[in-house]
Protein backbone atom coordinates (compact mmCIF):
# COMPACT_ATOMS: atom_id res chain seq x y z
CA UNK A 1 0.00 0.00 0.00
CA UNK A 2 1.16 3.64 -1.20
CA UNK A 3 0.07 6.28 1.34
CA UNK A 4 1.27 10.07 1.05
CA UNK A 5 1.22 12.30 4.47
CA UNK A 6 -1.19 14.99 5.61
CA UNK A 7 -0.27 18.09 5.76
CA UNK A 8 -0.10 19.12 9.90
CA UNK A 9 -2.88 22.10 9.91
CA UNK A 10 -0.70 24.57 12.41
CA UNK A 11 -3.16 27.51 11.17
CA UNK A 12 -6.03 26.04 12.20
CA UNK A 13 -4.61 24.31 15.41
CA UNK A 14 -3.26 28.08 16.69
CA UNK A 15 -6.49 29.60 15.62
CA UNK A 16 -8.20 26.90 18.21
CA UNK A 17 -5.39 27.56 20.92
CA UNK A 18 -6.05 31.33 20.64
CA UNK A 19 -10.21 31.14 21.06
CA UNK A 20 -9.55 28.87 24.11
CA UNK A 21 -6.77 31.88 25.58
CA UNK A 22 -9.77 34.33 24.97
CA UNK A 23 -11.75 32.69 27.13
CA UNK A 24 -9.31 32.43 29.83
CA UNK A 25 -8.38 35.79 29.49
CA UNK A 26 -12.63 36.65 30.05
CA UNK A 27 -12.15 34.87 33.16
CA UNK A 28 -9.45 36.36 34.56
CA UNK A 29 -10.66 39.81 33.49
CA UNK A 30 -13.94 38.93 35.25
CA UNK A 31 -11.71 38.02 38.50
CA UNK A 32 -9.06 40.39 38.33
CA UNK A 33 -10.82 43.53 37.08
CA UNK A 34 -7.85 44.15 34.64
CA UNK A 35 -6.84 43.17 31.49
CA UNK A 36 -3.78 40.43 31.19
CA UNK A 37 -0.46 42.86 29.31
CA UNK A 38 2.08 41.91 27.10
CA UNK A 39 4.58 44.07 26.22
CA UNK A 40 6.91 43.66 22.94
CA UNK A 41 10.49 45.45 22.68
CA UNK A 42 11.48 45.89 19.32
CA UNK A 43 15.34 47.27 18.81
CA UNK A 44 16.25 48.65 15.00
CA UNK A 45 14.66 46.78 12.07
CA UNK A 46 15.18 43.09 11.34
CA UNK A 47 13.04 41.11 8.70
CA UNK A 48 12.56 38.00 10.31
CA UNK A 49 11.37 40.09 13.41
CA UNK A 50 8.86 42.04 11.19
CA UNK A 51 7.80 38.87 9.94
CA UNK A 52 7.02 37.89 13.42
CA UNK A 53 5.73 41.12 14.79
CA UNK A 54 3.16 42.14 11.96
CA UNK A 55 0.21 39.82 13.42
CA UNK A 56 1.11 39.93 17.31
CA UNK A 57 0.16 43.11 18.29
CA UNK A 58 -3.13 42.30 16.10
CA UNK A 59 -3.70 38.64 18.19
CA UNK A 60 -3.16 40.02 21.16
CA UNK A 61 -6.18 42.88 21.05
CA UNK A 62 -8.33 40.42 19.48
CA UNK A 63 -7.72 37.75 22.43
CA UNK A 64 -8.60 40.78 24.99
CA UNK A 65 -5.28 41.48 26.32
CA UNK A 66 -3.50 44.39 26.82
CA UNK A 67 -0.50 44.91 23.79
CA UNK A 68 2.49 47.62 24.88
CA UNK A 69 4.85 48.38 22.10
CA UNK A 70 8.03 49.77 22.20
CA UNK A 71 10.04 50.22 19.56
CA UNK A 72 13.65 51.85 20.13
CA UNK A 73 16.74 52.64 17.02
CA UNK A 74 18.96 50.36 16.64
CA UNK A 75 21.76 53.22 18.11
CA UNK A 76 20.34 52.42 21.89
CA UNK A 77 22.71 51.72 24.22
CA UNK A 78 22.39 48.36 26.55
CA UNK A 79 22.26 50.41 29.50
CA UNK A 80 19.07 52.26 28.03
CA UNK A 81 17.54 48.89 27.03
CA UNK A 82 18.10 47.68 30.08
CA UNK A 83 16.30 50.42 32.06
CA UNK A 84 13.85 50.20 29.90
CA UNK A 85 13.26 46.58 31.35
CA UNK A 86 13.70 46.76 35.09
CA UNK A 87 10.51 50.02 34.17
CA UNK A 88 8.44 46.90 32.42
CA UNK A 89 9.95 44.79 34.84
CA UNK A 90 8.26 47.15 38.05
CA UNK A 91 4.90 47.80 35.64
CA UNK A 92 2.17 45.92 37.47
CA UNK A 93 -0.11 46.03 33.77
CA UNK A 94 2.56 44.26 32.40
CA UNK A 95 2.28 40.49 32.86
CA UNK A 96 4.64 39.31 29.94
CA UNK A 97 7.74 41.01 28.71
CA UNK A 98 9.11 39.76 25.36
CA UNK A 99 12.20 41.81 23.76
CA UNK A 100 12.36 40.80 19.52
CA UNK A 101 15.96 38.77 18.46
CA UNK A 102 18.83 39.25 17.23
CA UNK A 103 19.55 42.81 18.79
CA UNK A 104 22.41 44.79 17.50
CA UNK A 105 25.89 43.06 17.84
CA UNK A 106 26.81 46.03 20.69
CA UNK A 107 24.19 44.42 22.90
CA UNK A 108 24.45 41.38 25.06
CA UNK A 109 21.43 39.31 24.41
CA UNK A 110 22.02 37.14 27.41
CA UNK A 111 22.45 40.46 29.84
CA UNK A 112 19.54 41.50 28.13
CA UNK A 113 17.15 38.34 28.62
CA UNK A 114 19.04 37.88 32.43
CA UNK A 115 16.96 41.65 33.46
CA UNK A 116 13.86 40.48 32.63
CA UNK A 117 11.60 38.87 35.33
CA UNK A 118 11.48 35.11 35.21
CA UNK A 119 7.69 35.37 36.19
CA UNK A 120 7.28 37.96 33.39
CA UNK A 121 9.36 35.86 31.06
CA UNK A 122 7.17 34.93 28.34
CA UNK A 123 9.60 33.70 25.59
CA UNK A 124 10.91 31.40 28.27
CA UNK A 125 14.74 32.48 27.66
CA UNK A 126 15.73 33.12 31.48
CA UNK A 127 18.32 30.59 32.69
CA UNK A 128 15.55 30.51 35.77
CA UNK A 129 12.76 29.28 33.22
CA UNK A 130 15.22 27.05 31.08
CA UNK A 131 16.96 25.45 34.00
CA UNK A 132 13.09 24.81 35.45
CA UNK A 133 12.69 22.99 31.98
CA UNK A 134 15.30 21.06 32.32
CA UNK A 135 15.00 19.05 35.67
CA UNK A 136 11.20 18.79 35.27
CA UNK A 137 9.75 21.71 37.00
CA UNK A 138 6.61 24.19 35.86
CA UNK A 139 8.31 27.03 33.95
CA UNK A 140 7.65 29.05 31.01
CA UNK A 141 8.39 27.35 28.02
CA UNK A 142 9.58 29.08 25.31
CA UNK A 143 7.16 29.34 22.90
CA UNK A 144 8.09 27.76 19.26
CA UNK A 145 9.04 24.70 20.94
CA UNK A 146 5.73 24.30 23.17
CA UNK A 147 3.89 24.64 19.69
CA UNK A 148 5.92 22.40 17.85
CA UNK A 149 4.91 19.58 20.71
CA UNK A 150 1.15 20.59 21.06
CA UNK A 151 1.00 19.58 17.12
CA UNK A 152 3.31 16.40 17.83
CA UNK A 153 1.00 15.31 20.57
CA UNK A 154 -2.55 16.10 18.47
CA UNK A 155 -0.61 14.14 15.94
CA UNK A 156 0.58 11.07 17.50
CA UNK A 157 -0.64 10.97 21.26
CA UNK A 158 1.23 9.38 23.32
CA UNK A 159 5.20 10.14 22.54
CA UNK A 160 7.04 8.26 24.77
CA UNK A 161 9.58 5.63 23.55
CA UNK A 162 9.76 7.42 20.12
CA UNK A 163 13.21 8.48 18.32
CA UNK A 164 13.14 12.22 18.39
CA UNK A 165 15.49 13.94 16.06
CA UNK A 166 16.05 17.72 16.55
CA UNK A 167 18.66 19.40 13.84
CA UNK A 168 19.53 22.41 15.09
CA UNK A 169 20.71 23.25 18.96
CA UNK A 170 20.12 27.11 19.22
CA UNK A 171 18.92 28.34 23.17
CA UNK A 172 15.49 29.27 21.24
CA UNK A 173 14.58 26.36 19.46
CA UNK A 174 16.72 23.35 19.06
CA UNK A 175 17.65 22.66 23.11
CA UNK A 176 14.00 23.38 24.48
CA UNK A 177 12.37 21.20 21.91
CA UNK A 178 14.96 18.59 22.89
CA UNK A 179 14.06 19.04 26.49
CA UNK A 180 10.47 19.10 25.81
CA UNK A 181 10.59 15.64 24.14
CA UNK A 182 12.50 14.15 26.65
CA UNK A 183 9.98 15.27 28.90
CA UNK A 184 7.61 12.98 26.83
CA UNK A 185 9.91 9.91 27.03
CA UNK A 186 11.58 10.14 23.48
CA UNK A 187 14.74 9.05 22.94
CA UNK A 188 16.47 12.63 21.78
CA UNK A 189 19.62 13.24 19.12
CA UNK A 190 20.13 17.03 18.75
CA UNK A 191 22.06 17.37 15.41
CA UNK A 192 24.19 20.41 14.51
CA UNK A 193 26.20 21.82 12.41
CA UNK A 194 29.31 19.54 13.16
CA UNK A 195 27.26 16.30 12.91
CA UNK A 196 28.24 13.56 10.82
CA UNK A 197 25.96 12.21 7.96
CA UNK A 198 23.26 14.00 8.83
CA UNK A 199 21.16 11.99 6.56
CA UNK A 200 21.91 8.98 8.03
CA UNK A 201 20.89 10.50 11.79
CA UNK A 202 17.64 12.22 10.47
CA UNK A 203 16.41 8.75 9.05
CA UNK A 204 16.27 7.00 12.22
CA UNK A 205 13.44 9.39 13.50
CA UNK A 206 9.85 8.68 14.02
CA UNK A 207 10.33 12.63 14.82
CA UNK A 208 12.09 14.85 12.79
CA UNK A 209 11.94 18.70 14.39
CA UNK A 210 13.68 21.15 11.66
CA UNK A 211 15.38 23.80 13.17
CA UNK A 212 18.43 25.11 11.33
CA UNK A 213 17.26 28.21 9.09
CA UNK A 214 18.82 26.57 5.65
CA UNK A 215 16.00 26.36 3.06
CA UNK A 216 14.76 23.13 1.97
CA UNK A 217 18.04 21.62 3.43
CA UNK A 218 16.51 18.34 4.79
CA UNK A 219 15.71 16.01 1.79
CA UNK A 220 12.48 13.81 1.00
CA UNK A 221 14.45 10.58 1.33
CA UNK A 222 16.31 10.83 4.62
CA UNK A 223 13.11 10.87 5.96
CA UNK A 224 12.17 7.20 7.63
CA UNK A 225 8.94 5.98 5.55
CA UNK A 226 6.02 7.10 8.62
CA UNK A 227 8.19 10.02 10.25
CA UNK A 228 6.61 13.02 11.51
CA UNK A 229 8.07 16.04 10.29
CA UNK A 230 7.80 19.47 11.96
CA UNK A 231 9.74 22.35 10.14
CA UNK A 232 10.58 25.25 11.72
CA UNK A 233 12.36 26.91 9.62
CA UNK A 234 11.23 30.25 8.14
CA UNK A 235 13.66 30.97 5.28
CA UNK A 236 12.99 34.10 2.61
CA UNK A 237 13.94 32.62 -1.04
CA UNK A 238 13.76 34.60 -4.71
CA UNK A 239 10.00 34.02 -5.68
CA UNK A 240 8.88 33.55 -9.34
CA UNK A 241 8.20 37.17 -9.76
CA UNK A 242 11.28 39.36 -10.50
CA UNK A 243 11.95 40.40 -7.25
CA UNK A 244 9.06 38.97 -5.32
CA UNK A 245 10.41 36.66 -2.25
CA UNK A 246 8.43 33.97 -0.78
CA UNK A 247 8.93 31.74 3.08
CA UNK A 248 10.30 28.07 2.81
CA UNK A 249 10.76 25.28 5.64
CA UNK A 250 14.24 23.74 6.64
CA UNK A 251 12.88 20.81 4.83
CA UNK A 252 12.22 19.93 1.21
CA UNK A 253 8.37 19.72 1.72
CA UNK A 254 6.73 18.73 -1.35
CA UNK A 255 9.74 15.87 -2.08
CA UNK A 256 9.05 14.40 1.75
CA UNK A 257 5.13 13.96 1.58
CA UNK A 258 5.22 10.80 0.47
CA UNK A 259 7.51 9.67 3.04
CA UNK A 260 5.88 11.47 6.34
CA UNK A 261 3.02 10.40 7.74
CA UNK A 262 2.30 14.08 8.39
CA UNK A 263 4.67 16.97 7.82
CA UNK A 264 4.00 20.98 8.90
CA UNK A 265 4.12 23.25 6.21
CA UNK A 266 5.56 26.50 5.72
CA UNK A 267 4.01 28.84 6.12
CA UNK A 268 0.84 27.93 8.02
CA UNK A 269 2.60 25.39 10.27
CA UNK A 270 4.86 26.04 13.23
CA UNK A 271 4.76 30.13 12.56
CA UNK A 272 1.05 30.59 13.81
CA UNK A 273 1.63 28.44 16.39
CA UNK A 274 4.38 30.30 17.83
CA UNK A 275 1.90 33.35 18.35
CA UNK A 276 -0.67 31.88 19.77
CA UNK A 277 1.84 30.15 22.39
CA UNK A 278 2.94 33.63 23.07
CA UNK A 279 -0.80 34.80 24.04
CA UNK A 280 -1.10 31.08 26.28
CA UNK A 281 2.05 32.04 28.16
CA UNK A 282 1.16 35.73 28.95
CA UNK A 283 -2.23 34.17 30.38
CA UNK A 284 -0.30 32.00 32.04
CA UNK A 285 1.84 34.25 33.67
CA UNK A 286 -0.50 36.81 34.62
CA UNK A 287 -2.18 33.75 36.34
CA UNK A 288 1.06 33.00 38.38
CA UNK A 289 1.31 36.55 38.89
CA UNK A 290 -2.68 36.79 40.38
CA UNK A 291 -2.48 33.87 42.45
CA UNK A 292 -4.90 32.24 40.47
CA UNK A 293 -4.97 29.04 38.60
CA UNK A 294 -4.25 29.03 34.99
CA UNK A 295 -7.21 27.67 32.78
CA UNK A 296 -7.17 23.89 32.69
CA UNK A 297 -5.96 22.31 29.60
CA UNK A 298 -3.78 25.51 28.68
N1 LIG B 1 8.43 29.35 13.05
C1 LIG B 1 8.83 30.03 14.11
O1 LIG B 1 8.03 30.43 14.92
C2 LIG B 1 10.28 30.28 14.32
C3 LIG B 1 11.13 30.01 13.29
N2 LIG B 1 12.48 30.15 13.45
C4 LIG B 1 13.30 29.75 12.31
O2 LIG B 1 13.91 28.49 12.63
C5 LIG B 1 15.19 28.40 12.05
C6 LIG B 1 16.21 28.14 13.15
O3 LIG B 1 16.19 29.21 14.07
P1 LIG B 1 17.26 29.33 15.27
O4 LIG B 1 17.21 28.10 16.08
O5 LIG B 1 17.03 30.63 15.91
O6 LIG B 1 18.63 29.37 14.40
P2 LIG B 1 20.16 29.44 14.82
O7 LIG B 1 20.85 30.02 13.65
O8 LIG B 1 20.32 30.03 16.17
O9 LIG B 1 20.55 27.89 14.94
C7 LIG B 1 20.65 27.08 13.81
C8 LIG B 1 21.13 25.71 14.21
O10 LIG B 1 21.23 24.92 13.02
C9 LIG B 1 22.49 24.28 13.00
N3 LIG B 1 22.98 24.12 11.63
C10 LIG B 1 23.41 25.07 10.78
N4 LIG B 1 23.80 24.53 9.62
C11 LIG B 1 23.63 23.20 9.74
C12 LIG B 1 23.88 22.10 8.89
N5 LIG B 1 24.39 22.26 7.67
N6 LIG B 1 23.59 20.87 9.35
C13 LIG B 1 23.08 20.68 10.58
N7 LIG B 1 22.81 21.70 11.43
C14 LIG B 1 23.10 22.94 11.02
C15 LIG B 1 23.42 25.16 13.79
O11 LIG B 1 24.48 24.36 14.28
P3 LIG B 1 25.71 24.96 15.16
O12 LIG B 1 25.13 25.19 16.52
O13 LIG B 1 26.71 23.86 15.11
O14 LIG B 1 26.14 26.21 14.48
C16 LIG B 1 22.50 25.69 14.88
O15 LIG B 1 22.48 24.85 16.00
C17 LIG B 1 15.38 29.71 11.29
O16 LIG B 1 14.94 29.52 9.96
C18 LIG B 1 14.44 30.68 12.01
O17 LIG B 1 14.02 31.73 11.17
C19 LIG B 1 13.01 30.56 14.64
C20 LIG B 1 12.20 30.87 15.70
C21 LIG B 1 10.76 30.79 15.60
N1 LIG C 1 12.24 37.09 21.45
C1 LIG C 1 11.89 36.44 20.33
N2 LIG C 1 10.96 35.46 20.39
C2 LIG C 1 10.59 34.80 19.25
O1 LIG C 1 9.74 33.88 19.32
C3 LIG C 1 11.18 35.18 17.99
C4 LIG C 1 12.14 36.21 18.00
N3 LIG C 1 12.48 36.81 19.18
N4 LIG C 1 12.74 36.60 16.85
C5 LIG C 1 12.35 36.04 15.55
C6 LIG C 1 11.82 34.63 15.67
C7 LIG C 1 10.98 34.23 14.46
N5 LIG C 1 9.65 34.02 14.97
C8 LIG C 1 8.50 33.81 14.17
C9 LIG C 1 7.24 33.73 14.72
C10 LIG C 1 6.10 33.60 13.95
C11 LIG C 1 6.18 33.51 12.57
C12 LIG C 1 4.93 33.39 11.78
O2 LIG C 1 3.86 33.77 12.21
N6 LIG C 1 4.98 32.85 10.56
C13 LIG C 1 3.79 32.69 9.73
C14 LIG C 1 3.69 33.75 8.66
C15 LIG C 1 4.84 33.81 7.70
C16 LIG C 1 4.57 34.80 6.57
O3 LIG C 1 3.89 34.41 5.63
O4 LIG C 1 5.01 35.94 6.67
C17 LIG C 1 3.80 31.28 9.15
O5 LIG C 1 4.85 30.61 9.22
O6 LIG C 1 2.77 30.85 8.64
C18 LIG C 1 7.44 33.56 12.01
C19 LIG C 1 8.58 33.70 12.78
C20 LIG C 1 9.65 34.26 16.32
N7 LIG C 1 10.84 34.58 16.78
Amino acid sequence: MTSVGKLIDGKAFAAGLRVEVAQGVATFVASQGRKPGLAVVLVGEDAASAVYVRNKGKMTVAAGMESFEFRRPATISEDELLELIEELNGDDRVDGILVQLPLPKHIDEQAVIAKIDPAKDVDGFHVVNSGRLAVGLPALVPCTPLGCLMLLKDELGDLSGLEAVVVGRSNIVGKPMAALLLGESCTVTIAHSRTRDLASVVHRADIVVAAVGRPEMIKGDWIKPGATVIDVGINRVPGDEEGSTRIVGDVATAEAIPHVRAITPVPGGVGPMTIAVLLRNTLVAACARAGIAAPVGL
